[in-house]
Order: structure tokens, then C-alpha cells, then sequence
């Protein structure tokens, strides 16, 4: 069967808390050689693939904010972790074969390079899966709303929210084992509904420019490239 993929360029905004798999914490690395082998299948079916990765998995701003750390410096810790992610990732794409650069919005030049729109789109054209870090660069932002403002500025046909759970529910799965699985809403409704899968701002700026948004678990093996090719389970956030 041939695959065809949804999308041509798509930004992955991958959760930092998957990349830890079944270990309490940091970087698991079976699984970043899994989703690793998974974000190459992608790019081999010729998807141009953004990758923002999340920070979960070591930081976050909040957390540290509740324990004293004031907000802004906890959150350029979570921001140095989603660097840490990148420099993972990006080791496990070239050691099987696939081009990959980390590009950050927070600049280490030792490290990786300054992320700038025009440099991305040349890595995408060449067919490197980028692994933008940092999210935004700003503090008081997520990787979610840093996955949305990639795909607008790099004109991605959606945002794939490869993440721990296989969908958008009515209230949070993890905590409500009555909540039920959306196939399709819009953006609007999932504003209006305030599901916190993801935040507010990344769904009114993917809304704001016509951008869908696929929710999926990223769990299992080939999960990205089933989702990129319609099958699988996952929630579609339309215009
Ligand atoms: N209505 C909802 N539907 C689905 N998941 C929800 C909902 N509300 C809250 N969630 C939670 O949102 C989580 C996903 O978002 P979250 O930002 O926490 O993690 P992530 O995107 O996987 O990235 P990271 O681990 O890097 O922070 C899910 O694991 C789920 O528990
Ligand atoms: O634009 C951004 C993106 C992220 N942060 C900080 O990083 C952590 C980890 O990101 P997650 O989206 O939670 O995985 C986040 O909690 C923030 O502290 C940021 O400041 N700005």
C-alpha cells in the first residue's frame, strides 16, 4: 500500500515528558531511538518535518516558580531543557542516517544554531528534519505556543501534537476516567470548551491562521508517521 502523507510540511511538537519513556525522568534512549527511526519514516515519505520538542521531561517554569524560583529565571531553565532535547534528538536522527539540525531561539552558538526563519526554511527544503529549541525564546510562553508561531512563520500545513495521550477528551483523560474523545472540533470550540491540552494562545494563533492541529500519542512505534498519514487514532483541530 502507498503511503500518502496528509500534510508537506508540518511542524511535531514533541512532548519532552515521552521522551523519558518509562524512566522517571531525563532521556530515555530506546525511545528517542524510536521516535528518532519514526521522525526519519516521515521525512522519507518527503514531509518537510519541524520538530519542536518539549521540555517536560526536566523542567518546567511553573513547577519551579511553586518552589520559590522566580518565574521568568524558572522558565529559561525549562527553556534550557528543551536545548537538551534538541542535542538528543538531533544525535539519534544522524546516527541512523537522517540529516538533522537544532536551530534555537535561545542562541548557544557553541551548541547549535541560532534559530532564524530563513535558515529553517533552507534545512526544510534540503530535506533536514529541524528540531527547533528553546520554544519561543521568551519566558511566560510554552513549546505549544512556540510549535504554533513556528508553523505560521514557516508556512507548515499543520501543527502535530505528538504527545501522551491519543486525543483531545472533554476534560483531561489522565484525571477523569469518564472524559470522552473528540474525533473533530475547531479551534473555537476547543477555546471556548478550555481544553488544556494545549494552551489558549497556541490554539488562537493556529486558529487565527488557518492551521490544523493534530492530537495524538506518540506511544507507540510509527506513531507521527500514522498520524501524518491518517491512520491511527488522534483528534483534528479544523478551522
Ligand atoms: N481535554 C484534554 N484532552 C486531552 N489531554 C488533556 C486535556 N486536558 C489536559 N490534558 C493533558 O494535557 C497533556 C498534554 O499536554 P502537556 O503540555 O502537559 O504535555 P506535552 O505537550 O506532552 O509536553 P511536555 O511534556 O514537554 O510538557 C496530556 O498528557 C493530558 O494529560
Ligand atoms: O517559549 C517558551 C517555551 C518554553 N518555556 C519554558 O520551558 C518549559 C518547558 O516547555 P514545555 O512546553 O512545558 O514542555 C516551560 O514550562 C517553560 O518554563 C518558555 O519559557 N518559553
Amino acid at each position: 500500500m502507498t503511503l500518502r502523507p496528509l500534510f508537506n510540511r508540518v511542524v511535531v511538537k514533541l512532548s519532552g515528558e515521552a521522551l523519558m519513556g518509562s524512566d522517571p525522568f531525563g532521556l530515555n534512549a530506546d525511545t528517542i531511538q524510536r521516535m528518532a527511526a519514526d521522525l526519519k519514516a516521515t521525512a522519507e515519505l518527503g514531509v518537510q518535518v519541524a520538530v519542536v520538542v518539549g521540555g517536560g521531561n526536566f523542567f518546567r517554569g511553573l513547577q519551579g516558580a511553586d518552589k520559590g524560583i522566580e518565574r521568568a529565571r524558572a522558565d529559561s531553565i525549562g527553556m534550557l531543557a528543551t536545548v537538551m532535547n534538541a542535542l538528543a534528538m538531533e544525535g539519534a536522527l544522524e546516527q541512523i542516517g537522517q540529516p538533522a539540525r537544532v536551530l534555537s531561539a535561545v542562541a548557544m552558538p557553541s551548541l547549535c544554531q541560532p534559530y532564524s526563519r530563513q535558515a529553517a526554511l533552507a534545512h526544510l527544503v534540503k530535506n533536514r528534519v529541524i528540531m527547533l529549541a528553546g520554544g519561543t525564546g521568551n519566558p511566560f510562553f510554552t513549546t505549544d505556543t512556540g510549535a504554533a508561531l513556528r508553523a505560521c512563520e514557516l508556512s507548515c500545513d499543520a501543527v502535530m501534537k505528538a504527545t501522551q495521550v491519543d486525543g483531545i477528551y472533554t476534560a483531561d483523560p489522565k484525571k477523569n476516567p469518564d472524559a470522552r474523545r473528540y474525533d473533530r472540533l475547531t479551534h473555537g470550540e476547543a477555546i471556548a470548551r478550555n481544553l488544556q491540552v494545549m494552551d489558549t494562545a497556541a490554539f488562537a494563533l493556529c486558529r487565527d491562521n488557518g492551521i490544523p492541529i493534530v492530537v495524538f500519542s506518540v506511544n507507540e512505534p510509527g506513531a507521527i508517521l500514522e498520524a501524518l498519514t491518517g491512520q491511527g487514532r488522534a483528534t483534528f483541530v479544523v478551522p
